[in-house]
């Protein structure tokens, strides 16, 4: 809820951002520095560059926890992942932080300062934090030859980073720099309900089309429950089918529909059972990891790259239609009117030095490229005379 004190103007925001963003590039700094000397990030040097982790979640699925255990089960291994927390409303972080949101960005601080309730103060804090990201993203380029993963702990609220511009700035900056997969953690308590599962996997389903990163299930707290009724619902429609039958509400009659319409979805995806808790499952996980890393470079990789070449192409397209459309009008002016303005003189000009000759298109006869050559001579000297000129004038 938004605090009862009057709104700040834009230029009080604009003056609040400028300030914050400021303290976000410094902070990223020190807390690298502090963070990023310790063992945590001291061995476990790679040969192909770290790949990233993105830990996305429910609230209360177990992200944390499940943190701070992949940091433990990697340090055991001697490849200590480099870990930063991006959620600026964490009260207790228990693993150990290489880059930390609230070094940078007070959540408390943003809410008062912009009179926001707890999920603006959220959102205004990792849009702070996104806008000085490069300075991230230099830091974790530093870092790649040195570790194996880099793993990001998000919000609680997950809307907050997957619905958000600053989530979508981030995740894409990551997955263009740097090899990255998903890390979606299903509380498997909550999950084994037909109907809470199929909001989860809809929730699930949404991020992997949005991202279109590898994306792994960690099918969390198996150590509360048995995870294999609900690992025979994402393998078999039957079982799922059997088991919403009984949810005889409209809800159920929606999951048994979405359930059919999931099935491709599934295939997409590796689910893995795991204990964030006791750290079961861990080395199974690192496999789907592992595996989902080689799928972003054989397609992921290859895909965005062939995006970026159709985008430059786009711009390269739009411009020479822009120029197109500049040369139709000079034309048309130059037709149009025998007075010599000086704007006119000038168009002439632009025409005599070449500027919007194009070679490709066809009209280039001996004539015209004669007649082209005199205009470049003539323009030629009026510079040389102006040269002079202004050399006469100032000697
Ligand atoms: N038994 C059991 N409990 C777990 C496991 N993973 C997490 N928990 C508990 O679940 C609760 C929530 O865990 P967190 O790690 O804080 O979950 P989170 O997703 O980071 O929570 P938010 O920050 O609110 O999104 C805590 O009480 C954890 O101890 C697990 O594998 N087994």
């Amino acid at each position: 809820m938004a605090s009862s004190k009057s709104k700040p103007s834009a230029g009080e925001i604009s003056s609040g951002i400028d300030e914050l963003a400021g303290a976000v590039a410094e902070k990223c700094n020190m807390a690298d520095a502090a963070g990023g000397d310790t063992s945590v990030a001291s061995s476990g040097a790679t040969t192909q560059g770290a790949a990233c982790l993105l830990v996305l979640g429910m609230a209360g699925s177990g992200k944390t926890t499940f943190v701070e255990k992949i940091q433990t089960y990697l340090t055991a291994r001697q490849t200590p992942p480099y870990v930063l927390n991006l959620d600026p409303a964490v009260r207790h972080i228990p693993y150990q932080v290489n880059i930390d949101i609230r070094d940078s960005v007070n959540y408390k601080n943003v809410m008062k300062k912009f009179g926001l309730g707890p999920n603006g103060g959220i959102i205004t804090s990792l849009n702070l934090f996104t806008t000085k990201f490069s300075g991230v993203l230099e830091l974790l380029e530093k870092r790649k030859q040195q570790v194996e993963y880099m793993v990001f702990d998000t919000p609680g609220q997950i809307e907050v980073f997957t619905w958000s511009a600053s989530g979508a700035i981030i995740t894409e900056a990551l997955a263009d720099a740097f090899p990255t997969v998903v890390v979606y953690v299903m509380d498997v308590l909550t999950g084994s309900s037909p109907i809470t599962f199929m909001s989860n996997m809809l929730y699930a389903c949404s991020i992997l089309y949005k991202s279109k990163l590898p994306f792994v299930i960690a099918l969390n707290k198996v150590d509360l429950i048995d995870p294999t009724g609900v690992l025979r619902w994402i393998t078999d429609f039957e079982a799922f089918d059997l088991a919403v039958e009984q949810e005889k509400s409209y809800a159920g009659n929606l999951s048994r529909s979405l359930g059919l319409i999931l099935e491709e979805f599934y295939g997409a995806i590796k689910t893995v059972p795991v204990s964030a808790r006791s750290g079961e499952g861990l080395p199974q996980l690192f496999k789907a990891v592992n595996e989902s890393i080689e799928e972003y470079n054989r397609d992921y990789k290859p895909e965005l790259e062939k995006m970026k070449e159709e985008q430059r192409k786009m711009k390269q397209q739009r411009a020479a239609a822009r120029l197109e459309r500049l040369k139709q009008e000079v034309l048309e002016t130059s037709s149009a009117s025998t007075l010599t303005t000086p704007l006119h003189q000038a168009r002439k000009e632009a025409v005599s030095v070449g500027v919007f000759n194009d070679p490709d298109e066809g009209r280039g006869s001996q004539e015209q490229n004669g007649d082209d050559d005199n205009r470049e001579e003539e323009s030629f000297k009026r510079f040389l005379d102006s040269v002079k000129k202004g050399r006469e004038k100032y000697s």
